[in-house]
């Protein structure tokens, strides 16, 4: 599995986009991992824009998943599920973490840099990277059903 990673956040999450960046730059599961912003903990760019670039370029096939953040995790998640055929999901503990890909084939792990510890969040994010959704598992149909709503 070599999965081409986007990471990104406001500037409420600067300091664990950056953190994790480094954290997961070189691992074994990552073809590619790209920064989308923002570039600085005061960065103005807000969190829909940040999130909507990173789930549009996985929309067009040019990633596969994103991890972004935000101070709560919950706005980049909103954000990201604007995007016609994104999955985003806000998760903090490790069964969400798993089901977000085994149940729901979620392509974004949001995060709050304002509610995780950071070592729980690197934790959760590379332990995201281990699952790969079944297509032939049950749960294909309740995704379907999602996608089918988005036409
Ligand atoms: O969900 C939104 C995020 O937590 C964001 O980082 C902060 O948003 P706010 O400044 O509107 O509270």
């Amino acid at each position: 599995m070599a999965i081409r990673l986007i990471i990104g956040s406001d500037k409420a999450g600067y300091d664990y986009k950056e953190i994790l960046k480094a954290d997961l730059e070189g691992h074994e599961l990552l073809e590619s991992l790209v920064d989308v912003g923002v570039d600085s903990a005061d960065g103005a760019t807000s969190y829909p824009k940040v999130a909507i670039e990173a789930a549009e370029r996985i929309a067009r096939g040019e990633a596969d998943r994103a991890i972004l953040f935000c101070g709560t995790g919950l706005g980049v998640a909103i954000a990201a599920n604007k995007v016609s055929g994104i999955r985003a999901v806000t998760a903090h503990d490790s069964f969400s973490v798993e089901r977000s890909i085994l149940s729901n084939d979620a392509q974004v792990l949001c995060m709050g840099q304002r509610v995780v510890g950071i070592e729980l969040a690197k934790r959760l994010a590379k332990e995201w990277l281990t699952y790969t959704f079944d297509p032939s598992s049950h749960s294909q149909a309740n995704v379907d059903d999602i996608c089918a709503y988005e036409g």
